[in-house]
């Protein structure tokens, strides 16, 4: 698989395409931060340029595919805002996408059809994913990694094994973005409990995928009396499997990719701020963590200059919330094995 992926960039290289906008908006007392999308031709890819696009915290924006991104880049480019736009195709270019940047995005490699589960997508994704950070650690070492791509569960540990041989490895820097769990959450929770979305919060922990998926609603605000034992069990299930309700519904076109672009661009600008310096920047995130007995988990954490500044404990947990946590801990497990011994076997 590693071969054919390897085969596909060589064939799609294209002549070089960098598009520069014409900004019209001042950088005003922001500094400047490249940002960088693997995979920004995809289904996800689009729509995250565009909002990354939008975000003034970004100055430049470095669109990176095996193929299609001189049409994208050239489209995004001409959107009034701050950030400057190049589009690189192929990977010859790769390296040139990728230098200085801050945060490196990657939505790259294939999505779910009916009846897949996340893992079913590992033979092809592990070896994307393993290419892509071998870059990385080459051409923009001290970047933030947002790890999009799935099974995120052993994604995120090949790209920490990846680092790891190349004496790169910061597990402050390396992410997996389990935003999209959150963002589910707090709207069926809303939706169920009718309190306004925008004040609601609910964090997510444990993994990304299926039973993994561990929200927390015994922790969501605003609190809500009116809903019982059940309407819980309800809404764990329907987060849980949030991810295949879209994969159903698109029957054999994708899975999720605006509500992800949504939730990838909400975590980016989460880190820009902790980069930044804004003080209490605290998303979930699947990463490196001590706060279980297994070596990768997602919780919530609180960004900063250099990455994760710390990663928050569980909190109070209800009896159903005790048992999910037991019962992910297994498949979480073998994810996490399944990408180390990937990474360290090829
Ligand atoms: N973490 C999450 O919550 C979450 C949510 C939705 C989707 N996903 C995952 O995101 C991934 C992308 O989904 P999508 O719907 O955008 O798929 P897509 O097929 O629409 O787009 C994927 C893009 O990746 C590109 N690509 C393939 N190999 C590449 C390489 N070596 N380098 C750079 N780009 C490469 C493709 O050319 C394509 O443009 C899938 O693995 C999907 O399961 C994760
Ligand atoms: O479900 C998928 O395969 C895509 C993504 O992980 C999601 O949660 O929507």
């Amino acid at each position: 698989m590693l071969r054919s992926a390897g085969a596909a960039l060589r064939r799609t290289t294209t002549e070089p395409s960098r598009l520069m906008s014409r900004s019209c908006y001042s950088s005003g007392s922001h500094p400047e931060r490249k940002v960088v999308i693997l995979g920004a031709a995809g289904g996800i890819g689009q729509p995250l340029s565009l909002l990354m696009k939008l975000n003034p915290l970004v100055s430049s924006l470095s669109l990176y595919d095996i193929a299609n991104t001189p049409g994208v880049a050239a489209d995004v480019s001409h959107i009034n805002s701050r950030a400057q736009v190049a589009g690189y195709a192929g990977e010859e270019q790769l390296g040139q996408a990728l230098e200085g940047s801050d945060i490196v995005i990657i939505p790259a490699g294939v999505p779910r059809k009916p009846g897949m589960t996340r893992d079913d997508l590992f033979n092809i994704n592990a070896g994307i994913v393993k290419s892509l950070c071998i870059a990385i650690a080459k051409y923009c070492p001290n970047a933030l990694v947002n790890m999009i791509s799935n099974p995120v569960n052993s994604t995120v540990p090949i790209a920490a094994e990846v680092f790891k041989k190349a004496g790169t490895y910061d597990e402050k820097k390396l992410f997996g973005v389990t935003t999209l769990d959150v963002v589910r959450a707090k709207t069926f929770y809303a939706g169920k409990a009718k309190l306004p979305v925008a004040e609601v919060n609910v964090p997510v922990v444990g993994g990304h995928a299926g039973v993994t998926i561990l929200p927390l609603f015994s922790q969501a605000t605003p609190k809500s009396n009116s809903l019982g034992d059940e309407d819980i069990r309800a809404l764990t299930k329907r987060t849980q499997d949030g991810g295949t309700e879209v994969v159903e519904a698109k029957a054999g076109k994708g899975s999720a990719t605006l509500s992800m672009a949504y939730a990838g661009a909400v975590f980016a600008d989460a880190c820009l701020k902790g980069l930044n310096g804004v003080p209490d920047i605290v998303e979930c995130s699947y990463v490196q963590s001590t706060i279980t007995e297994l070596p990768f988990f997602a919780s919530k954490v609180r960004l900063g200059k250099n990455g994760v500044e710390e990663v928050l404990g569980l909190g109070p947990l209800s009896d159903f919330e005790k048992e999910g946590l037991k019962s992910l801990k297994p498949e979480l497990k073998s994810s996490i094995e399944k990408g180390v011994k990937f990474a360290n076997q090829s």
